[in-house]
C-alpha cells in the first residue's frame, strides 16, 4: 500500500526553488522549480526578496502536485531545504521582512566580523564549530539590527522573527500570522555562530556579544519529526511537515552518507563536502567547519566536517551572464573539450574572499598565468579546473583532521553533468568519483528525512538499499602531472591574497 504514497521536499536554493515529489523507492516523480532574483546592491552584497521567495514556494508545490496528478491526502509528509546562512528578519505581527535576506555569500559584515573577534577568528570556534565570517547568520541579523531604522527596537519589544530560509518558509506554510511555526533544525542552527553544538541550544554569550534579543530565535527542534500541517490554505493543505535539513546536510543525507567516513562533494553555485564523523564532533586544525550533520528525532546528533567553497558553479554563471563569454552553463564543457590543458592559467574565484580552508575575506579573484598563447579553451578549462583543486584542497583538510583517505567520492548537484570536469576531479585527486542515479540527492534528503518521522521508511538501512550508482570516474592522470597541476594552483591561490584594504 505504501507504493502508492508519495513524499514531498520544497529545495529552497540560491537560485531557485523547487518542489519534488518521491515515491517510497527514492525515485523522482515530479519537480517543478522557479529562480528569484539575485539582488545585488553593491560590490559584495547579495540580497534576496523573501516575499519573492515565499510566492516561488507555493508555485512550485502546486506546480509539482498537478505534474503528477496527485492530491495532498497522496503524500505522507513533506520535507524542508534551503540554502543556509542566508538570514532575514520579519515582522510576527504583518508577516513583512524589515529587510530583503542577506544571502550567504554577502560580504558586507566584514568590519562586523573583525570587530567581533578582536584579531581572533577562532573566537567562537569552540563552541559553535565555526571561524567568524562573512559567511554565517550571526552578523548579518547584527548588520540588520544596526542598520534599518527602528528595528533595533521593535525587536527589543519582541515583535521580529529571525529566520533562516528553512524557518521563512515554515512560518509561512504553517499559517504565518496566524499561528505560523517559528522553528528550525540543528543543522541550519549550527550555521548561524550562535548555537552551541553540544547542547543544540542558542548561546546566549554570543547572542548578547552581537546584541541579538533571544526572542528573536527560532526553537531548535530535530531534523526529523512532525512539527505540524500545512496551513489550510496551502495546496499540500493538513500534510504534516516533517522534515528540515540545510542543503547540504540534506545532500550528505540523500547520498546515504550514514556512516562515519562516508563523505559527499556537491557541485553547485558553490562546492560543499561534507564528511560524516558519527556522533564525534571532529574540530578543525586545518580549515574545516564542525557542524551538525543530522538529528533524526531524539536520537544521537551526528556530526560532521565541512570544507565550504563559496564560487564553483556560479563561476560558470558568471562567464555566462556578466561575460557573455558562453551562452549556456553547458557551453563551458565543448570549450574546454577544446585543448589539451588549461596553457598555464588558473582562475581562482574568490569573489566572496575565500573560504575553507583559508578564511580570507581580504581575497579577490584572479586569472594568473596569462600569455598570449591562451585562449578561451584554456580560460574555460581554467574555470573548470578551480572547482575540482579547490575540492582538493578540502578533501586534503579532511583527510588532515580525520585521519579519513577517501577511496571514492560521491558526487551530486548541477555540475556533475560536466564529463570533463568529472574526469579532472578524479584525475586531480587520484580517487574513484561516483555519481548516483539519482543526483537530486538535495530534495531526496530532506524528503528522507521527512519520510522517516511518519515511518514511510522505516529506517536508514531502507535509504542505504535505495542509493544506486549511475557512472563511476577513475583516474588516469600520472601522479608527477597532478602534483604540477595542484602545486600552480596553489601558488595562484597566493596572488590573490591581501587584495581588499582594510579602510
Ligand atoms: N554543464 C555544466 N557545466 C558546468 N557547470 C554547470 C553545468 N550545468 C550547470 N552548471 C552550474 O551548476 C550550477 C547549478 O547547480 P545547482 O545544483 O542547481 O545549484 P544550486 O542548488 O546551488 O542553485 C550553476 O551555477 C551552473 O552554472
Ligand atoms: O543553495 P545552494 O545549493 O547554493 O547551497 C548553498 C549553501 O547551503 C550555502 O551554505
Amino acid at each position: 500500500m505504501t507504493e502508492q504514497r508519495y513524499v514531498a521536499a520544497i529545495d529552497q536554493g540560491t537560485t531557485s526553488t523547487r518542489c519534488m515529489i518521491f515515491d517510497h523507492a527514492g525515485t523522482v516523480v515530479s519537480v517543478d522549480q522557479k529562480e528569484h532574483r539575485q539582488i545585488f546592491p553593491q560590490a559584495g552584497w547579495v540580497e534576496h526578496d523573501a516575499v519573492e521567495i515565499w510566492e516561488n514556494v507555493r508555485t512550485v508545490t502546486a506546480g509539482a502536485l498537478a505534474k503528477a496528478d496527485l492530491t495532498p491526502s497522496d503524500i505522507v509528509s513533506v520535507g524542508i531545504t534551503n540554502q543556509r546562512e542566508t538570514a532575514l528578519v520579519w515582522d510576527r505581527k504583518t508577516g513583512e521582512p524589515v529587510y530583503n535576506a542577506i544571502v550567504w555569500q554577502d560580504t558586507r559584515t566584514d568590519r562586523i566580523v573583525t570587530k567581533l573577534g578582536g584579531g581572533d577568528a577562532t573566537k567562537y570556534t569552540a563552541t559553535t564549530g565555526l571561524p567568524l565570517a562573512t559567511y554565517f547568520s550571526g552578523p548579518k541579523v547584527m548588520w540588520i539590527l544596526e542598520n534599518v531604522e527602528g528595528v533595533r527596537e521593535r525587536a527589543e519589544a519582541g515583535d521580529l522573527c529571525f529566520g533562516t530560509m528553512d524557518t521563512w518558509v515554515l512560518w509561512n506554510m504553517t499559517g504565518g500570522t496566524d499561528g505560523g511555526l517559528h522553528y528550525t533544525d540543528p543543522t541550519n542552527a549550527s550555521r548561524t555562530l550562535l548555537m552551541d553544538l553540544d547542547s543544540l541550544t542558542w548561546d546566549e554569550g554570543i547572542c548578547a556579544d552581537m546584541g541579538i534579543p533571544m526572542s528573536m530565535l527560532p526553537e531548535i527542534k530535530s531534523s526529523s519529526e512532525v512539527y505540524g500541517k500545512v496551513r489550510e490554505r496551502g495546496s499540500l493543505r493538513g500534510v504534516p511537515i516533517a522534515g528540515i535539513l540545510g542543503d547540504q546536510q540534506a545532500a550528505t543525507f540523500g547520498q546515504a552518507c550514514l556512516s562515519p567516513g562516508e563523505a559527499k562533494n556537491t557541485y553547485g553555485t558553490g562546492n560543499f563536502v561534507l564528511l560524516n564523523t558519527g556522533t564525534d564532533k571532529v574540530m578543525s586544525k586545518n580549515g574545516l567547519l564542525t557542524t551538525v550533520c543530522y538529528k533524526i528525532g531524539d536520537q544521537p546528533t551526528v556530526y560532521a566536517l565541512e570544507g565550504s567553497i563559496a564560487v564553483t558553479g556560479s563561476l560558470v554563471q558568471w562567464l555566462r551572464d556578466n561575460l557573455g563569454m558562453i551562452a549556456t552553463a553547458a557551453d563551458i564543457e565543448n570549450d574546454a573539450k577544446s585543448v589539451d590543458d588549461n596553457g598555464g592559467a588558473y582562475f581562482v574565484p574568490a569573489f566572496s574572499g575565500l573560504f575553507a580552508p583559508h578564511w580570507r575575506s581580504d581575497a579577490r579573484g584572479a586569472i594568473v598565468g596569462l600569455t598570449r598563447f591562451v585562449n578561451k579553451g584554456h580560460l574555460a578549462r581554467a574555470v573548470l579546473e578551480a572547482t575540482a583543486y579547490q575540492s582538493r584542497e578540502v578533501i586534503e583538510a579532511m583527510n588532515a583532521d580525520s585521519g579519513v583517505d577517501l577511496e571514492v567520492l560521491k558526487v551530486d548537484g548541477g555540475m556533475v553533468v560536466n564529463e570533463l570536469l568529472m574526469q579532472f576531479q578524479s584525475d586531480i585527486l587520484g580517487v574513484d568519483v561516483v555519481r548516483p542515479v539519482v543526483a537530486e540527492t538535495t530534495a531526496l534528503g530532506a524528503a528522507y528525512a521527512a519520510g522517516l518521522a511518519v515511518d514511510f521508511w522505516a529506517s536508514e538501512d531502507e535509504i542505504r538499499e535505495n542509493w544506486a550508482e549511475d557512472k563511476t570516474w577513475t583516474p588516469s592522470m600520472d601522479d608527477a602531472e597532478r602534483e604540477k597541476l595542484f602545486a600552480g594552483w596553489k601558488k595562484a591561490v597566493t596572488r590573490t591574497l591581501d587584495w581588499v584594504d582594510d579602510e
